[in-house]
Parts: C-alpha cells; sequence; structure tokens
C-alpha cells in the first residue's frame, strides 16, 4: 500500500494502490508508518513521496464516501503530520495529484512535478470541497484568486501552470523521483518553519473584500443549482477571515453538509456511472473485456452539413486525418468554409505551448467531391440528413469502394441500423454513432450495433469516443435507440399540457427549475421543429398519408397532439425561423420571449377540440414530463437495449442537459423511490388512459413490488426472473 526504501539519506516513500494510488484506510496507515520509521531513524535526513507507476496520487476513494466505515478523518491528521516533520518532506509528482493527492503534497515541504502532471483539487466536482485541508493551504501558497478558481472549478492544471502559480518548486522534463531526491539531499538542514504553508499568512490583496464579493456573484451563476461551488467559496473565504486552525474546522463543519447532501451522492454516483458505461455488453455476449479495437489511423466523414463540420472538427482536434466529403463543389465550399472558421476558433481556445491543430495541411484535412478518395481509410462517418434512401445508397456505395477492414458508421438519431447495414456486404462493419450537436462541443456519442455488427466494430467505435474525448455509451437498435427513445415521452408530455391549458414557458420554467439546461420548449426550437415534423410524416402520423376520417387527436387509438404539426404548416421552425414555440428577435435568434399569437392559437385549439383548459400545477407539469421519461427507461433496460441504468443516466447527463447533481434520471427514480413513481404512473395513467406512455412498465412495476432497491442491483431483478415480466 506504501513501499518505504532509503536512497540513502532520504527516506523513499512510495503510494501504491493502482490504479491510481487512491487514499484508502491501508494507504494512509503504511504513509503514516513510513513517516515514523523516517522520524525514527537518525541516518535518515528528508522524506520523498511520490506514487507507483508514473502517478502520484488521484485522492481520497469516492467509493468510500458512501461507505458506512468511511476513513475520511485521518487524512488531513496524515497531512499535519507530513507538515509538521522535522526532516523535510517533497512530493514528486507525477502523472496526477488530485483532490486528497494534492493535499497530501501541500503538506509536504517542497513540490517537483513532471511536466507532463496534472494537478487539482475536483472535488467540488463531487459534491464535496477539498477537505483535508486543501481549502486552506492553497490560498496560502499561491494566493486567493488562484486558489479560490482551482477549488471552485475543479479544473486540473497542468504543471507548467502550477510552476507559474508558485504550486510546484520545479518541474522536470527527466525522472521525477531522482529530481525530488536531489533536491531532498539539497535542502537537508535549511529551516523547514517557512515552508509549512499552515503557518503562512493568506497573501493580501488590495481590497480582498471586494474580491470575494465578486468572486461569489460569479461562483454562484456558475453553479447552476450545485451547493458545492457556494460551499468551495465560503471556507476559502474562511482562510482570508480566521486563524488556521479556525479555518479548518470550517472547512470541516462545510464538508460535513455536503457529504450529507443528496448532491455529493448523485454527483459521485455520475462519477461512477460514466466509468461503469465503459465497461459495455451485448445481449450476444460481446464484451469489452474480450473485444479489441482496430487502429483508425485515418477517417472520412460524408456530408458537411451541422453535424458533419462538427464531426470533422473533433477529428482534427484528436489529430486524426481526416477526408471530407460533399455531393457537390458547391456544398463541399460552404462546408470547407464553415469547418475553417470552426477549427480557427478553436485553434484560439487551445492553450498556448499545448499541440497545434494542423488543419491547413491537405494530409491532414482533405476535402473532397470523390468516392474514391475514401479507399483507404479506415473508418467513415456517413453524416447526411436522416433519410433511409439516400444512407442505403451511400452505404452501398462504401461497401464497394472501402478497403475490407473499414469500419462503416452512419450518424443517426434515430433509424434503423440493420436496415443501413443490410445495404452493404459487410453489416458486422456497420454501427451507428450518433452524435449530439454541435459535435465537436457535446461530449456524448451514442454508439449503437446492429444485429451483426461485430464486438471489434464496437470496441472501435468506443476508442473512437476516446480518442474524440467523448463518452461512448454502446446501446442497441430501437427506433430513437436510447436517448430520443425516453425523450419523445418526455415531448409528448409537455405538449399535451399546453392542450389541457399550460403554455410553452409555463413548462420549460418548471423543468429548467429542477435543473435542465433548456425546457423541452425552447430545445425544440433550438433544434429546429421541422425535424420531428419530417419524421412524423414518414411514420404516417401526418400529412397526405393519414387516412381521411381519422381523428386530429388520435393515431391508432392512442392520444395525439397535431399542435406542432400546426406550427410546422405555418412555417413555424423555431429559432431558425425566428418563431416557434416563441417567438425570436430575427430569424436565427437566440432570445426567446412569450408569443401571444401562439398563447391565441393555444386558446382556438382548446375551443375547437372542446378542451376546458385548466390550471396545472409544477408538481404535475414536473412529475408527468420526467416519469414518463423514466418509465420509458425501464423498458428500455428490460428490452435489453441498454445494459444499465448507469448507461441511461450517463446519456442523459451529457447529451441531454439532465442536471449532474441531480444524478441522471434512473437515479432520480431511485431517490424519489420507485413505489412514489410508480404510483404517480398510476395516477396518470388513469386520468389518461390512451396515453401508453404513463403506463407503468413492468420492470418498474417489478422494481417497485420489491420495495426500492439500490440502483446497482436493479439488473439482478431482471435476469433472475425475466420470464416474468
Ligand atoms: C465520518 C466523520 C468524519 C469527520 C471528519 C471530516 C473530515 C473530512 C476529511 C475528508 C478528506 C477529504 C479528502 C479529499 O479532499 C477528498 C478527495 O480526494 S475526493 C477525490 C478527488 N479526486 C478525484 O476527483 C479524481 C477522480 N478521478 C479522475 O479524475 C480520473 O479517474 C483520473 C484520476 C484523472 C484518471 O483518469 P483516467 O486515466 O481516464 O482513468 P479512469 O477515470 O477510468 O479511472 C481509472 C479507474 O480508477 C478509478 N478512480 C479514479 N479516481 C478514483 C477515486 N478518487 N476514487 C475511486 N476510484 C477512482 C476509476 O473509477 C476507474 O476505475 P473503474 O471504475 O474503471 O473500476
Amino acid at each position: 500500500m506504501a513501499q518505504y526504501a532509503r536512497s540513502p539519506a532520504v527516506a523513499v516513500i512510495r503510494l501504491r494502490n493502482p490504479p491510481v494510488n487512491t487514499l484508502s484506510f491501508a494507504v494512509l496507515q503504511a504513509l503514516e508508518d513510513g513517516l515514523e520509521k523516517a522520524d525514527a531513524d537518525p541516518s535518515v535526513k528528508a522524506v520523498m513521496i511520490c506514487g507507483e507507476n508514473g502517478k502520484f496520487s488521484a485522492g481520497a476513494d469516492i467509493r468510500g464516501f458512501s461507505s458506512p466505515n468511511r476513513p475520511v478523518k485521518s487524512l488531513a491528521a496524515l497531512v499535519s503530520l507530513i507538515e509538521s516533520s522535522k526532516k523535510p518532506v517533497v512530493a514528486a509528482i507525477e502523472g496526477i495529484a488530485l483532490g486528497g493527492g494534492l493535499e497530501v503534497a501541500l503538506g509536504c515541504h517542497y513540490r517537483v512535478a513532471h511536466v507532463k502532471a496534472r494537478m487539482g483539487l475536483p472535488e467540488v466536482t463531487l459534491g464535496l470541497l477539498p477537505g483535508a485541508e486543501g481549502t486552506q493551504r492553497l490560498p496560502r501558497l499561491i494566493g486567493v484568486p488562484a486558489a479560490l478558481d482551482m477549488i471552485t472549478t475543479g479544473k486540473h492544471i497542468p504543471a507548467t501552470e502550477a510552476l507559474k502559480l508558485g504550486l510546484v518548486d520545479e518541474v522536470v522534463e527527466e525522472n521525477t523521483v531522482e529530481a525530488a531526491i536531489r533536491l531532498a539531499n539539497k535542502v537537508i538542514g535549511q529551516p523547514l518553519g517557512p515552508r509549512r504553508l499552515s503557518l503562512k499568512p493568506v497573501p493580501k490583496l488590495p481590497d480582498m473584500e471586494a474580491f470575494l464579493s465578486q468572486a461569489r456573484v460569479r461562483v454562484k451563476k456558475q453553479a447552476q443549482g450545485c451547493l458545492a461551488p457556494e460551499l468551495c467559496f465560503q471556507a476559502v473565504r474562511a482562510a482570508t477571515q480566521m486563524p488556521f486552525a479556525d479555518g479548518v474546522r470550517r472547512e470541516r463543519e462545510l464538508f460535513m453538509v455536503l457529504l450529507s447532501s443528496g448532491q455529493a451522492r448523485a454527483l459521485q454516483y455520475a462519477f461512477l456511472a460514466e466509468r461503469a458505461a465503459q465497461k459495455w455488453t451485448t445481449p450476444g455476449g460481446a464484451s469489452w473485456s474480450s473485444a479489441t479495437p482496430q487502429p483508425v489511423r485515418s477517417a472520412a466523414v460524408i456530408g458537411l452539413g451541422t453535424m458533419g463540420r462538427g464531426i470533422v472538427t473533433s477529428l482534427v482536434k484528436a489529430n486524426i486525418p481526416v477526408v471530407a466529403l460533399e455531393q457537390d463543389l458547391e456544398y463541399l465550399n460552404t462546408g470547407r468554409k464553415a469547418v475553417m472558421l470552426l477549427l480557427e476558433r478553436e485553434a484560439m481556445k487551445m492553450e498556448v505551448g499545448a499541440q497545434t491543430l494542423d488543419f491547413h495541411n491537405p494530409a491532414r484535412l482533405q476535402f473532397t467531391v470523390d468516392f474514391d478518395s475514401l479507399r483507404d481509410v479506415d473508418l467513415v462517418i456517413e453524416a447526411v440528413f436522416e433519410n433511409m434512401a439516400l444512407k442505403k445508397e451511400i452505404f452501398h456505395k462504401l461497401s464497394r469502394i472501402c478497403k475490407p477492414g473499414a469500419l462503416l458508421c452512419t450518424n443517426t438519431s434515430a433509424l434503423n441500423i440493420d436496415e443501413i447495414a443490410s445495404a452493404t456486404s459487410r453489416p458486422q462493419q456497420v454501427i451507428g454513432t450518433h452524435f449530439f450537436s454541435p459535435a465537436h462541443v457535446m461530449r456524448l456519442l451514442e454508439i449503437i450495433y446492429g444485429r451483426h455488427t461485430s464486438p471489434t466494430a464496437i470496441a472501435t467505435a468506443v476508442q473512437l469516443a476516446k480518442a474524440l474525448k467523448k463518452v461512448g455509451v454502446v446501446v442497441g437498435n430501437c427506433f430513437g435507440f436510447v436517448g430520443n427513445r425516453m425523450m419523445f415521452p418526455y415531448v409528448q408530455q409537455a405538449v399535451f399540457l399546453l392542450e389541457e391549458g399550460s403554455r410553452p414557458e409555463a413548462v420549460d420554467r418548471v423543468l429548467e427549475d429542477f435543473g435542465f439546461k433548456i425546457g423541452p420548449f425552447r430545445m425544440s426550437d433550438l433544434a429546429g421543429l421541422d425535424v420531428g415534423w419530417r419524421s412524423r410524416q414518414g411514420q404516417g402520423l401526418t400529412g397526405p398519408s393519414v387516412p381521411a376520417g381519422t381523428p386530429a387527436r388520435q393515431r391508432q387509438g392512442q392520444r395525439y397532439s397535431p399542435l406542432p404539426d400546426l406550427l410546422c404548416e405555418s412555417g413555424r421552425f423555431g429559432q431558425k425561423t425566428g418563431k416557434g414555440w416563441y417567438q425570436y428577435e430575427k430569424a436565427g435568434g437566440r432570445t426567446a420571449t412569450p408569443d401571444p399569437w401562439l398563447h391565441s392559437l393555444l386558446a382556438q385549439y382548446r375551443d375547437t377540440h372542446g378542451i376546458e383548459p385548466r390550471f396545472i400545477d409544477q408538481e404535475e407539469i414536473l412529475e408527468r414530463c420526467l416519469f414518463s421519461l423514466i418509465n420509458e427507461g425501464f423498458a428500455i433496460l428490460a428490452e435489453g437495449i441498454a445494459s444499465g441504468p448507469e448507461h441511461l443516466d450517463v446519456i442523459y447527463i451529457n447529451g441531454y442537459g439532465w442536471p449532474k447533481h441531480k444524478g441522471g434520471p434512473m437515479f432520480y427514480a431511485s431517490t424519489v423511490g420507485l413505489p412514489r413513481v410508480l404510483a404517480k404512473l398510476h395516477k396518470y395513467s388513469e386520468a389518461h388512459p390512451d396515453v401508453p406512455g404513463l403506463q407503468p412498465s413492468a420492470f418498474l412495476k417489478k422494481l417497485a413490488a420489491v420495495g426500492n432497491p439500490p440502483i446497482k442491483e436493479w439488473m439482478s431483478y431482471l435476469s433472475q426472473q425475466s420470464s416474468r415480466l
């Protein structure tokens, strides 16, 4: 757990807890033992602490926070013990020093970092604050503005920046451990008082009060409903107002408030869910543990519309050479200009000193209208618009042109992967890659395997997601896959609520107050109402193919709302036309204002259909929208479309603006309590028997029947007794 060695006057303590040297109780104990041994040995003149396998430490074990015997208390005491050592202690920081790991380093008297190391106090992203005296030591070392920035954002900073801030004493390009031992030998005998951060005053600012009050406003604004940033702020402010020991007491009080908050549990769940979602399996038995990805050394993107442009940008940023293809020169030139603009903006955002984007080199980014240029690429991403016939035509061509091993990906949000694959002679290499707009910004990549998709193809797509710095979530093939399939009943409820008496701004407000980045109507306006309209036309739900005599508000015996179709028929496609569920300052405008035209349309519509409008309270809006979405999630799990609730939650947090501090929809359901979710769905489905989305799924009923089992046990109920579902 921590290895002790000598070099010769320097005791070397190596933290050892793979894969990232988290500070388990055993590691802390071994570290303490090592320090005592070094202290007791008169031939030891200094101590060096480093981490095994090129990583200093990722801090406290996140899984430990929810365990009843969490060993949280001793870390702060240990940091104090390091600092009070009479022999100089030097930290050798390789790889990462995060959270409690950095707090250990702050207890050391000197810090040497490798040039590629990253440091940070990311506790805020887990709903916590640095609880081992980090909020009191860091401002004393690097000043309040920089410390507040690091602690309230949780950002990781590179070693070079850490050096500029004074967080580390030395940055080395070669062997960090040797450099730290050299430094330890050099400082033997020098006074340690000035190196003990707890004894240093917090550096003064000309007007600390004014700085803090402005910073507080900024922190609150960025927090978006999260408690931790505000409490992080309070802890750092305490450092400016109190002696060290009192500040530490305040830090501890605030830490305990956060530790017991639901937000911390949700954020820690979200962290672990993202890792769990990388461990994909399919009902056919393919799995992350046995599938090997193919290397992707070059890629092609077909279609330079909004999605294609973002995908090209993502690939270039990941340093993968790209061939970008359009159907004709006019589209190609428009697409090229747009891509270049995106890349120039991305290049400007990149850190000084970081690798530059090489997009002016035709060997890295080539624009073409010639399909033959795709002959040698390892992977193709088709990103033309959602039209099955067109996609099949392209895949047929790809199947003839591309080299035998090439992976053929389709960027689609709902179309059947098997049908697209059927146009090729190699369906095992066809896979869905559902990017989210803007594709170079959004983290989510839904990866959809078809009936014939090989495990290698899945593993390659997952690997690609990693290379693009995205979260790839592997899901099965069904209409809308996971994200959009869960979104349909949510949006449907939102529209039904309008029919019954609500307004877009009222529904959006409730869901935005819940924590969504934008509510369903502002989201539809942003995405474009015509997208769903075309899809409904394709499904025969609206337009000329609807049989004469079909009731306006019914399709196949189920409730249907023609309201979105009516808006589209009036040319209201959302932001792009300046009008949708809201009005905008101009076509392409972004400021949504409630629209009296829409309000009178709703009034007329209710009159026409004999609907008596009623007041709908916030609880009903929230429950009908969220519980119908969650209900669909249970159906998806029962069908084996996703391998666990974490996968659904990761999709919602990273692709649909679900508030991370509420852990994702399935986690949220577990906190509300499944029996309660079920009871509410029963209530609403009785009131609306013609809405299948409100009828509780069999899997939800089963889980509620056994009480409210922990989310990590849900899937075991499915495999044990799925035949009875
Ligand atoms: C009871 C009353 C007591 C009263 C007294 C109160 C006093 C309070 C004292 C509290 C002390 C608090 C101490 C401290 O301030 C708190 C912390 O340190 S919180 C932890 C902070 N650290 C982090 O947030 C780091 C999180 N990790 C990462 O960012 C990344 O994992 C990484 C380290 C950058 C590595 O990234 P990758 O290379 O991409 O690899 P993965 O992310 O896939 O991770 C690999 C593997 O490691 C697992 N893991 C990573 N970090 C942790 C962690 N901190 N704890 C547990 N596990 C971790 C990760 O889950 C992966 O494993 P897998 O899930 O695949 O099995």
